[in-house]
């Protein structure tokens, strides 16, 4: 059987140091801010609200939540958008993924100030994960991803890393951030002729596909390191990942649950997001009020 790479061991070694830089910056009378805008609804984003919310309320993040509905226009949507881009209370905005079909994630995008961006809609954050610029904000899943790898000492350098996934969310940034370790990438997608055979080559194997349990025993080699980051409900409703773990965990050498596994972290990393916001922003005060600080 393959080492589980526990999601929530690494969630929580790192929720205890950002509680710390919560009650620091909360002694200078400063509390970071957090705005989730969910538009409509679904099963995979009221999962994540739910554990973010959680997260954030306890590591001391002032966490709200806008529930738009699901028929509004763009134009109100952006509305809504440049006036959460314009409160000081709010240091991050997560807008939740997919947009309904009304509203143009590409229009959006360009609205969203990049400060605020703690989940990589913005262009200047995207821009900044593919030339692999410091300073910006990577989207927290892919993020999760390189912390369960950090914490557990894997190297990227130099290893076979096959993506399976290609979405700006996941996919994308995730093979950028792995480039940046040095990793050598296979991204493959819907229309990779035949995907087993490029998986099976994968010292590292990633599965962000949105398909249940869509990775089969064939498609691994033995003892492969398997990240999955789906979050999929069953027939059952019972949430289950892009990785048939039965299937998987024998051949793997390691591999993360679901739950349990990516998806315990994420909402981890988005309060590490906001409080760096937050800093940034309070930064920018002080030298606005103290041109010599
Ligand atoms: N802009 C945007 N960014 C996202 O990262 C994003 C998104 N939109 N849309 C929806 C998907 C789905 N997703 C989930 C993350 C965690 C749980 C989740 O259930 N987390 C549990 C733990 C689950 C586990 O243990 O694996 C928790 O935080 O307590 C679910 C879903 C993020 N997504």
């Amino acid at each position: 059987m393959a080492t589980l790479l526990k999601g929530k061991e690494v969630a929580e070694a790192l929720k205890q140091k950002l509680t710390v830089e919560v009650e620091n910056l909360k002694q200078k009378g400063i509390t970071p801010g957090l705005s989730i805008v969910i538009v409509g609804d679904r099963a995979d984003s009221a999962a994540y609200i739910k554990g973010a919310v959680k997260r954030c309320t306890e590591i001391g993040i002032d966490c709200r939540v806008e529930e738009l509905p699901g028929d509004m226009s763009q134009k109100d949507f952006i509305d809504d958008l440049h006036r959460l881009n314009n409160d000081p209370a709010v240091n991050g905005i997560l807008i939740m993924r997919p947009l309904p079909s009304q509203i143009s994630e590409n229009a959006v995008k360009y609205e969203i100030s990049p400060e605020k961006d703690v989940d990589c809609m913005s262009p200047v954050n995207v821009s900044k994960i593919m030339s692999g610029e410091d300073g910006g904000f990577a989207p927290c899943t892919p993020s999760a991803v390189m912390e369960i790898l950090h914490h557990y000492g894997i190297e990227p350098e130099g290893k076979r890393v096959v993506v399976i996934g290609r979405s700006m969310v996941v996919g994308r940034p995730l093979s950028m951030m792995l480039l940046k370790e040095h990793a050598t990438i296979t991204v493959c997608h819907t229309k990779t002729r035949d995907l087993a055979e490029e998986t099976r080559r994968a010292e590292i194997l990633v599965a962000a596909a949105g398909k249940a349990r869509m990775v089969k025993k064939d498609m691994v080699s033995k003892d492969a390191i398997v990240i999955d980051v789906g979050i999929n409900f069953d027939e059952d409703g019972k949430m289950c990942g892009d990785v048939d773990f039965d299937e998987v965990n024998p051949v793997a050498g390691m591999i993360t649950p679901v739950p349990g596994g990516v998806g315990a972290v994420t909402s981890t990393i988005l309060a590490k997001h906001v409080i760096e916001a937050c800093k940034v922003s309070s930064l920018k005060t002080m030298k606005f009020m103290c041109p010599k600080y």
